[in-house]
């Protein structure tokens, strides 16, 4: 597939770059602000990688981020509206959220109720299912790559596709990558990594948002991975007390090893935790 070109004109002609944001993988976000139109957007900037070194992002690396932004379209995904490119780095004009990351939002509140949990794992499984309808996986899905589009409505964005692989079913993907704590025992275990590797992300995500606890989480990184690998997680009463057994069973079907047996994000949007309740339902 052909490089996308990127713009080589100064940045700086058309937006004026404000005061540093975020942080990622080799990359710092900051506000950038459209001088015609006088709107805000972020400003990705990914640093280079150059010559042999291990220092910025491999150009391939870039290329496939960019590819995978310019598919999607979609109110929980971040838009890319522009691409830069200079001597040492390449700079995403991406939609601006000013809600924060969804981890400060449950940090602040412990745990969310229920109706507000579904209502955002409802959210993050629409944008899901829109890279999923792309054959796109995310692979790097916890609470800090999902935003809030402001602190007011509790709408979400997911965004960081650094890590966002196209799963064509022809090559074989694996790698190990992401947040331990997070990740789906295929990639602990370096197997094939598919669209069901995010649904796993799903379910921990979930369970966060219930307790404030993270299932698999152990002292160290080797017992985290395996806690994972060997299914190990609980419904403490301690935090789950309260919780329905339609939400835990919610949790359950992703919290399955073969990932060809995990629920899908279809499943999901079906599953009665987070369909909207029909109003007959309702008086069954
Ligand atoms: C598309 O890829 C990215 C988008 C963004 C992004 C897009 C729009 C936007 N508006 C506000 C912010 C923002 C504000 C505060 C912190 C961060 C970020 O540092 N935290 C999430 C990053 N992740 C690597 C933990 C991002 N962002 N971040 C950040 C990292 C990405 O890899």
């Amino acid at each position: 597939m052909d490089a996308i070109a990127f713009k080589r004109e100064p940045l700086e002609e058309s937006y004026e770059i404000g005061d540093d944001i975020g942080s990622g993988h080799f990359a710092v976000v900051r506000r950038a602000l459209h001088k015609k139109s006088g709107e805000a957007f972020a400003a990705k900037f990914i640093r280079k990688r150059r010559g042999g070194g291990r220092k910025g992002a491999k150009a391939e690396d870039i290329q496939r981020e960019v590819s995978i932004l310019r598919l999607l379209d979609h109110e929980n995904v971040i838009r890319l509206y522009d691409v830069y490119e200079t001597g040492i780095e390449v700079i995403l004009i991406l939609e601006l959220v000013t809600g924060g990351e969804l981890f400060d939002y449950i940090s602040e509140k412990d745990h969310l109720g229920e109706e507000e949990a579904s209502a955002f794992i409802a959210q993050i499984l629409r944008g899901v299912k829109h890279l999923h309808d792309h054959n796109i996986a995310h692979l790097d899905l916890k609470p800090e790559n999902i935003m809030l589009r402001n602190r007011s409505t509790q709408s979400i964005k997911l965004i960081d596709f650094g890590l966002a692989q196209r799963i064509q079913g022809k090559e074989d993907i694996r790698a190990l990558m992401g947040t331990a704590e997070f990740v789906a025992p295929e990639v602990v275990s370096y197997e094939t990594l598919s669209l069901a590797t995010d649904m796993w992300s799903v379910g921990v995500i979930t369970y966060i948002l219930l307790s404030g606890a993270s299932p698999f989480l152990g002292d160290n990184q080797q017992e985290t991975y395996h806690n994972i690998t060997a299914i190990n997680f609980q419904f403490d009463e301690e935090y789950f007390s309260n919780t329905s057994e339609l939400a835990k069973d919610f949790i359950e079907k992703l919290f399955v090893k073969m990932p060809k047996k995990r629920a899908t994000v279809d499943d999901c949007l079906n599953h009665p935790w987070i369909r909207p309740k029909e109003p007959l339902e309702l008086i069954k």
